[in-house]
């Protein structure tokens, strides 16, 4: 039974790039969750110089660019759809652990590239500076972005794993901080946002504890021209609508990346100050 749905999903997947319309969301289901400490066969490069951009990135081969944004836990892709067209010139990549899912994210910006460049003479590569791979963000981050590669990463309504014995499971947590600051470059903006404010609380604590970070507010970051990022942030993705329709809340918690030297300034002035 579970065979034959399959079956079926695959050819309605095939049919609809055939025909070059947008996936439909229903044809990719799959369980809400998936465990990031499981193995799930996934392949993955042994270091970011075995990582080929190029059958993600086919337009932009010449340049030799790397991804800048990075979405972590990126779901159905609303994030990096919404940003491509806002920044044609940067490269961006979705991480996103489940196979359907993906596979979504996959047939939608090939979707896209298609139907965009059909419609929209003027600009004849659209979409094409945004890819996805199925990865565990939690185990190779590091595999796929070399040091500092990073201008932006994108935590967004991430899974709350509500129980604490769970917590060693979220996505935000003091080991994993140190891959985050490793690949986001000085000046580098770290962006979460979730409706669950426990969640909240606890990726706030953990950034402002790590040395590397800084928080940084959303107005601060408005002023400096990221205003059209913040929206995208609150408004583009998937669970951000779903919590939207339900009239949740929204916490956003935003942090740059520092400089080492910022860090011995700071011990400086405090043991001046004593
Ligand atoms: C609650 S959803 C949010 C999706 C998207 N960011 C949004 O706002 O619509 C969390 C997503 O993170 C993915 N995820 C969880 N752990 C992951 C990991 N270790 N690596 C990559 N993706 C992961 C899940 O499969 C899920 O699609």
């Amino acid at each position: 039974m579970v065979k034959r749905k399959r079956v079926q999903d695959a050819r309605q997947r095939q049919q609809q790039q055939e025909q070059n319309l947008l996936p439909q969301k229903r044809h990719y289901r799959q369980r809400a969750h998936a465990n990031p400490f499981s193995d799930h066969a996934l392949e993955y490069p042994a270091s970011p110089s075995a990582m080929d951009w190029s059958s993600h990135y086919p337009a932009f081969v010449s340049t030799g660019k790397t991804p800048e944004f990075a979405d972590v836990g990126c779901g159905f892709g609303g994030l990096l759809i919404a940003l491509a067209p806002m920044f044609p010139d940067t490269l961006m990549l979705g991480m996103e652990i489940r196979v359907q899912v993906s596979q979504y994210v996959q047939d939608r910006i090939i979707a896209l590239r298609t139907t965009s460049a059909i419609s929209n003479a003027a600009s004849p590569e659209p979409y094409q500076n945004v890819s996805i791979v199925r990865a565990n963000a939690m185990k190779f981050m590091p595999n796929y972005f070399p040091k500092h590669s990073l201008s932006s990463l994108f935590f967004l309504f991430p899974d709350p794993h509500f129980k604490a014995r769970k917590h060693k499971a979220r996505i935000i947590s003091p080991t994993l901080l140190a891959e985050y600051a490793y690949v986001l470059r000085p000046g580098g903006i770290v962006y979460t946002i979730t409706d669950v404010h426990d969640l909240h609380e606890w990726m706030k604590s953990h950034l402002a504890a790590f040395p590397l970070f800084e928080p940084v507010a959303e107005e601060d970051l408005r002023a400096q021209g990221k205003g059209p990022i913040i929206d995208a942030v609150y408004s583009s993705t998937e669970e951000g609508k779903k919590v939207e329709r339900n009239n949740g809340q929204k916490w956003l918690a935003c942090f740059m990346r520092i400089e080492p030297r910022r860090i011995l300034g700071r011990l400086n002035t405090h043991l001046h100050q004593e």
